[in-house]
């Protein structure tokens, strides 16, 4: 099989170039301020001790900073975490190859997520700041600027599962409508802002019809169509469904209000929700922000809000929703290595009937971030992962696309000469895994 080259930063045209030499070295300047804002709170709750270890952490975000700009290479890690030997050896192999090995000569998708690795790198190796997620203001701050967005939807998702015996024209519409909810909630995303706000403060319901028009590719049809076959091929059976998340947030609430009404309705009778282990691409969802966001809506004032997180606490108690974090997220592969380096994961996705993949590095690692034709084939990109049928829904923040067709790639570039980058764009795509 015939593959094009990994996108990179050594194109001094590409988005990569651009996030490597701009955004990247942003994000641990963030980090920094984070962690001279805290330095007196660290030093007056854990003493000197956490104070050495916090000024250490800072070192080792100026030092990080630094080798991003002069294009170091890329050494092996050294702290104690499970996945250590994983990500060494992925590297030395790389290495052994005589690829090379440098913030800006090696493949975008490896030194992006090896930054977030090396980031917790600094974290795990102190004794009291281990479990310090250096983003967690910044998630919550967005989620919190986004409460009247917020409060609406979760209105509009209690109306909506109070109607019973919905008719099928009906629920085919709320279904668009909770697709669409959780596909535009990935605007909302803090690593390609660097940090910068980017919470949801428009009415989530009213923006859908307006953002139709940019949305390029519309496969909720084939996919409602598939569900609805599920069903009726054996009545009884348990359907089960995978929704790999990817932002904090108020992404995060549109993603569980879409795997609510899947359930509450019946679309599915298991839903597993894949979150990330560590903090990782500044504002991916973690345990702790899951956890963080059912607080929130327990120490809410509105009745709705406490309703929702009841009946989700009781999803997740009858084991209608399972909340799993899996290390391979957080390795540096793409997906067609999965079978290979966590073929556990791979296996249970196999017994999934649909896997939902919400976001841009989701799209890249599905696609393996290399730089295909924009008319390329999907399912040619998928090289070889095909676990069971999936659709993603994600907007445009990297240039990489598959199967677009001339005339919604003419309109996009007219609206915006920057449009595979900006995340004004999405895409709903499917790929169907053939009858055997
Ligand atoms: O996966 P997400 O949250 O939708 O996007 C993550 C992201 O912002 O990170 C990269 C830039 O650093 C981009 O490829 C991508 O847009
Ligand atoms: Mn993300």
């Amino acid at each position: 099989m015939s593959l094009p080259p990994p996108l990179s930063a050594k194109d001094k045209n590409s988005f990569a170039y651009e996030t490597v030499k701009d955004r990247l070295p942003l994000i641990v300047t963030r980090i920094v301020d984070f962690l001279a804002r805290h330095r007196s709170d660290i030093l007056h709750d854990f003493g000197e001790d956490a104070d050495r270890e916090c000024k250490s952490c800072i070192g080792a975000m100026d030092k990080l900073r630094y080798e991003i700009a002069r294009d170091k290479p890329i050494v092996l890690l050294g702290d104690q975490y499970p996945d250590v030997e994983i990500w060494n050896r992925c590297l030395q192999d790389m290495r052994n190859k005589g690829q090379a090995l440098s913030w800006f000569q090696s493949p975008w998708l490896l030194v992006e997520c090896y930054m977030y690795r090396c980031i917790m790198q600094a974290f795990y190796l102190t004794k009291h700041m281990n479990t310090t997620d250096p983003f967690y203001e910044m998630k919550q701050r967005s989620f919190l600027a986004s409460e009247n967005a917020a409060h609406t939807l979760l209105s509009q998702l209690d109306n909506d599962l109070q109607m019973k015996n919905t008719e099928e024209s009906t629920l085919r519409e709320q279904f668009s409508t909770y697709m669409e909810i959780s596909l535009w909630g990935n605007r909302c995303d803090l690593s390609l802002s660097a940090g910068s706000d980017s919470s949801q403060n428009h009415d989530p319901f009213h923006q859908l019809s307006e953002l139709k028009q940019c949305l390029l590719i519309n496969h909720e049809s084939d996919v409602y169509q598939y569900i609805v076959k599920q069903h009726s091929d054996d009545f009884n059976h348990d359907i089960y469904f995978d929704l790999i998340l990817d932002n904090a947030g108020f992404e995060l609430l549109g993603d569980l209000c879409l795997a609510d009404f899947l359930i509450s309705k019946r679309l599915c009778s298991r839903l597993t929700l894949h979150l990330k282990m560590m903090p990782w691409f500044v504002s991916d969802a973690t345990r702790q922000d899951l956890d963080w966001l059912f607080s929130q809506l327990e120490k809410s004032q509105s009745e709705i809000w406490q309703k929702t997180v009841e009946r989700w606490k009781e999803h997740v108690k009858n084991g209608q929703w399972i909340i799993t974090a899996h290390q391979f997220y957080t390795l540096p592969f793409d997906y067609s290595q999965m079978r290979k380096y966590s073929s556990d994961l791979y296996t249970s996705l196999t017994n999934s009937h649909l896997l939902i993949f919400k976001g841009d590095l989701n799209y890249r690692k599905l696609v393996g971030d290399l730089k295909w034709n924009l008319n390329d084939k999907f399912d040619y990109a998928l090289r070889g992962f095909h676990p069971t049928s999936l659709v993603v829904l994600r907007t445009l923040k990297s240039d990489v696309q598959l199967e677009l067709d001339e005339q919604s790639i003419n309109y996009a570039k007219n609206l915006d000469s920057n449009w595979m980058v900006t995340g004004q764009f999405g895409v709903i795509q499917w790929w169907k895994k053939p009858d055997v």
